[in-house]
């Protein structure tokens, strides 16, 4: 293999550049190489496409975001789009490629390969809804961002004698709603694996406020089967104790630059992809399991729903 290329997709999660830095400069240290696609699937079709050198990477580890932007794009979906994205592939004289991002992305992936072309995963998304992983670049980062909020707002909700709804990111999975909550202390937590119903929550702050809390905060997943500001109306018909307030974190939690774990997790998976392609291997995800680095088949990635461990709940369950 003389080229490869890189492209970063799906939601931008914090850690993507240092991984797009790692399979550059790993690249370049195994004598091949390696060409950044801009906006993902959208650059592969139209051949946005260009070599990275050292150079280009420096000063980016840090970065939130990505250099090489991302995209949401329908036409790979097809057949018509993705013979677009082999004729780009060839006319650029590309031999494998590597696809840093999340669940749709791989998908993504897994057709690249289905195709021929040989392709390995490393998995980036704040939602941490990636099967055969730990742990996918960007989670850290996102969890620290809410943590940062919630211990921001919990001032003011202690201040105001208040309880604040905070609806979190997360598309149908709970992990950062469920850990939020747990490590910034809430007292009340709404999954859409594990929903409360809106008169549960009544309840459970109801009673937060005759126990004589100064403050409670409700972590509500964007993924939860209401939405947040039904939640709100519903609780304010109810007087449950507490002035209510609502804050929806957004986007916030996708920026900023990556923590030191991010960092590590996006350079070590980063220089893994590489390797593993130039070994040979193709349909995979390059994932963090414990210890140890290892692969997972893209087919099972995609296949499969990861779910959260039980233990969370308990833990969250008995510390409210
Ligand atoms: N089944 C599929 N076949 C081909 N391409 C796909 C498929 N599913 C998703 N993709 C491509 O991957 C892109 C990103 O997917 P998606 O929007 O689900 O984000 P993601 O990678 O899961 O990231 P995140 O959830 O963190 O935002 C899609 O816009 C599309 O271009
Ligand atoms: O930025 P967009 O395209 O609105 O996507 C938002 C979605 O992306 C994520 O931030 C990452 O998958 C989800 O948590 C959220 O549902
Ligand atoms: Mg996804």
């Amino acid at each position: 293999m003389k080229r490869i290329a890189v492209m970063t997709s799906g939601g931008d999660a914090p850690g993507m550049n240092a991984a797009i830095r790692a399979v550059v400069r790993a690249g370049i240290a195994q004598g091949i190489e390696v060409y950044g696609i801009r906006q993902a699937y959208a650059g592969l079709l139209s051949g946005d496409m260009e070599l990275l050198t050292s150079r280009e990477v420096s000063g980016i580890l840090q970065r939130g975001g990505t250099i090489l932007q991302t995209a949401r794009n329908e036409e790979f979906k097809t057949a018509q789009g993705q013979r677009k994205a082999l004729r780009r592939l060839n006319e650029h004289n590309i031999e494998g490629v590597i696809v840093i991002g999340g669940d749709g992305s791989l998908r993504g992936a897994t057709v690249l390969h289905d195709l021929g072309v040989p392709t390995v995963g490393v998995p980036a998304s704040i939602d941490n809804d990636i099967y055969g992983t730990d742990t996918s670049i960007g989670v850290d980062t996102a969890l620290n961002t809410i943590l940062d909020a919630l211990d921001r707002l919990r001032d003011t909700a202690t201040s105001h004698n208040r309880c604040f709804l905070i609806e979190v990111m997360g598309r149908n999975c709970g992990y950062l709603a469920l850990t939020g909550g747990i490590l910034g202390g809430a007292e009340v937590i709404i999954t859409p694996e594990r929903p409360l119903s809106m008169e549960d929550v009544a309840r459970d702050l109801e009673s937060a406020y005759v126990k004589g809390k100064a403050h409670a905060i409700a972590v509500i997943a964007e993924g939860a089967p209401y939405k947040v500001t039904e939640l709100q109306e519903f609780l304010e018909k109810q007087h449950v104790g507490f002035e209510i307030r609502l804050t929806i974190l957004g986007h916030t939690q996708r920026g900023g630059g990556p923590t030191a774990f991010d960092r590590l997790l996006a350079t070590r998976m980063g220089v893994e992809a590489v390797k593993r392609l130039l070994a040979g291997e193709t349909g995979v995800m390059v994932a963090r399991q414990g210890r140890v680095q290892t692969t997972v088949p893209l087919k099972e990635v995609t296949s499969q729903q990861r779910e959260i461990t039980g233990e969370y709940y308990d833990l969250a369950q008995m510390l409210q």
